[in-house]
């Protein structure tokens, strides 16, 4: 197949003659001097040729062509410093080459194309695009037209697009509508948006499949679509930790190449149902109070997440819990190890083998990985009670612009896992220094009151009334326990047949006295009425039951999109290193 598809010949930019190579992989071409001496080489992974035409194009303000039998036009990915972000942003290179005939025309043209075929297999022909007119700034409409849909024709996908009329629309759409001849789903909003059309495609993925959501222990079937995220909300973190940078023409070349970025969703389950899935953020105590907070201020929009935070740290609450969790094998990888999940990921591909072991297509086949959240895993299962700040689970690293390395900067988007973070009850200024760190370099895990846990399930509820009682004379809780809560919680443990190794923490750490002191002032400023229960933050949902129980289902949906390309380490390359080591990631 290589062979085949190599083709070298002289090729004329302007007035300029260079030696151009296909060499299956890689599109290059030379200049060559007027004493036949090489000079600078450009190259290009065909898998990042977004198309050839023949005559000589222009892309915009709109596409034309000017046609001439012996021209023919490469478009192709570009990258580029993203400025603050650590990934790279792409844009849309584009070279009209000359030719001596119109058979060498076309024979390159008929080349190229065949070579990306064949080194692309995954890049979509019809898309099924969602746009919400009202996320974020309102602009996803204008942001689609004329950022998205030129390059979507120029690659010669065929999309399908509705703009929605009320909040659920694409998810009621992919639960049932014919997607028959689809390749993939694109959602044009934030974060909330995408979350509709996850919901939509496993929802839809696993009736197919014949499959129960609501019983954790069930192994959910991979979907078969993709899902393509052009950024246009207020929040567009999931965008951030697989791409790296928040930008719509980078995350439309994504998509036209067909980039595949498998990811982990945890499911959420509360009294034998299915509550939601989760792929960022489940957090309970100051996460939860948070989006509790702000929703209150929506109409301050996005400030209100500031206020909200500000006000929350001001209130100084905790929260009595137990959390129980399976811990996933600490051989594999650890929140601690100091790695990055970058694009290429070696943790993540060795999932990819362990999850899916009998299939060469991984995403054809369902997840072995999880032995089931059954009884023989019972022994298994760590548990820990106590007082807490919050307590969260990312399945991901969760970054975004205000936290660039995000809650858990070492998490992987598909290793089948999540990071369980535990933060117990301290001083404000020490949960302070907690949260700072979330927007620098220092490591938000290096202190006393946090411990990180790699997990491949957990449970959260609340302590029953003696253990809470307990905890109330430590004196941090102020209100009551909602009854109804509780008897959940009970129902859950026992319908597990919970033996679980309960791990007693001691909860009441000792506080200097100064820290008392700047405790009880801040208290008295803002929670002279604590409520004695939190909410989750589901991916920015309140959910309306405090007793969960969580399971990670490694690689359950597809991104069109590869994770976050080193933009430190490319920058030092050379176009020809960057796209060999491009290359070789991909391969
Ligand atoms: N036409 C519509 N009218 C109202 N709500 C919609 C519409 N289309 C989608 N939605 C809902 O709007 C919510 C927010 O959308 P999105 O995530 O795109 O924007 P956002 O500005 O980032 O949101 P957030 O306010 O959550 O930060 C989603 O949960 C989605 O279900």
């Amino acid at each position: 197949m290589e062979t085949d598809l190599r083709l070298e010949s002289s090729l004329w930019i302007g007035n300029k003659r260079y030696r151009a190579v296909l060499t299956g992989w890689h599109f290059n071409w030379t200049e060559v001097d007027k004493k036949n001496r090489n000079k600078k080489t450009i190259s290009v992974p065909v898998a990042e040729v977004v198309g050839v035409e023949e005559g000589r194009v222009e892309i915009l303000p709109h596409k034309s062509v000017e046609d001439s039998d012996k021209d023919f036009t490469v478009c192709y990915v570009k990258r580029s410093s993203s400025g603050g972000s650590y990934g790279l942003l792409w844009r849309l290179g584009r070279t009209q080459f000359s030719c001596p005939s119109r058979v060498l025309r076309d024979q390159w043209i008929k080349h190229l194309r065949t070579a990306l075929k064949t080194h692309s297999p995954l890049r979509p022909h019809r898309l099924l695009v969602f746009i919400n007119p009202f996320g974020g700034k309102r602009k996803g409409r204008q942001i689609y037209h004329s950022l998205v849909a030129p390059l979507f024709e120029l690659a010669g996908i065929s999309a399908h697009v509705t703009v929605t009329d009320r909040a659920n629309q694409a998810r009621d759409y992919l639960l049932k509508k014919d997607l028959t001849g689809f390749d993939g789903v694109v959602c044009v909003g934030g974060d909330g948006m995408f979350s509709e059309i996850l919901h939509g495609l496993i929802g839809r993925t696993q009736q197919e499949a014949g499959l129960c959501e609501n019983d954790p222990s069930v192994t959910l079937q991979p979907c078969p679509l993709h899902i393509g995220i052009i950024p246009a909300g207020s929040t567009d973190c999931v965008c951030y930790a697989t791409v790296g940078v928040i930008d719509p023409v980078t995350s439309a070349l994504h998509i036209i190449i067909g980039d595949s970025q498998p990811l982990d969703v945890c499911s959420v389950h509360h009294a034998s149902a299915l509550v939601r899935y989760s792929v960022s953020l489940l957090g309970y105590g100051f996460y939860g109070d948070v989006l509790a907070e702000s929703e209150k201020h929506r109409w301050m929009g996005p400030l209100r997440y500031d206020y909200s935070g500000t006000m929350m740290y001001l209130s100084n609450r905790s929260y009595a819990g137990i959390v129980q969790y399976l811990p996933a094998d600490p051989l594999l990888s650890s929140p601690r190890d100091k790695t990055r999940c970058l694009s290429g990921c070696s943790v993540c591909s060795r999932s990819t083998e362990r999850l899916f072991p009998h299939s060469a297509d991984s995403a054809s086949m369902c997840s072995s990985h999880f032995s089931q959240l059954s009884c023989d895993s019972e022994d298994e299962w760590v548990s820990i009670k106590g007082q807490f700040r919050c307590v969260s689970l990312t399945c991901m690293s969760s970054s975004c612009p205000k936290s660039p390395l995000g809650l858990s900067p070492s998490a992987h988007l598909a290793d089948g896992t999540g990071d369980l973070i535990v933060v117990w009850d301290t001083h404000p200024l020490g949960f302070l220094k907690f949260l700072y760190r979330h927007t620098n370099t220092q490591d938000q895990f290096d202190l006393p009151f946090v411990e990180v846990h790699r997990v491949k399930a957990f449970r959260f509820f609340l302590p029953s009334d003696k253990e809470e009682e307990g905890y109330e004379e430590i004196g941090s809780l102020s209100g009551t326990v909602d009854k109804e809560e509780r008897v959940c919680s009970v129902e859950t443990v026992s319908r597990t047949g919970s033996q679980q190794y309960l791990v007693d923490r001691e909860v009441q750490r000792e506080k200097p006295n100064e820290q008392k002191t700047a405790s009880s002032f801040l208290c008295g400023l803002c929670c002279s009425k604590a409520p004695a229960v939190s909410v989750w933050n589901c991916d920015g949902e309140i959910l309306p039951f405090t007793d969960i129980l969580c399971r990670v289902h490694g690689q359950l949906v597809r991104l069109y999109a590869r994770g976050i390309e080193d933009g430190a380490a490319m920058h030092d390359f050379s176009e020809t290193e960057k796209s060999e080591r491009s290359r070789i990631l991909h391969k």
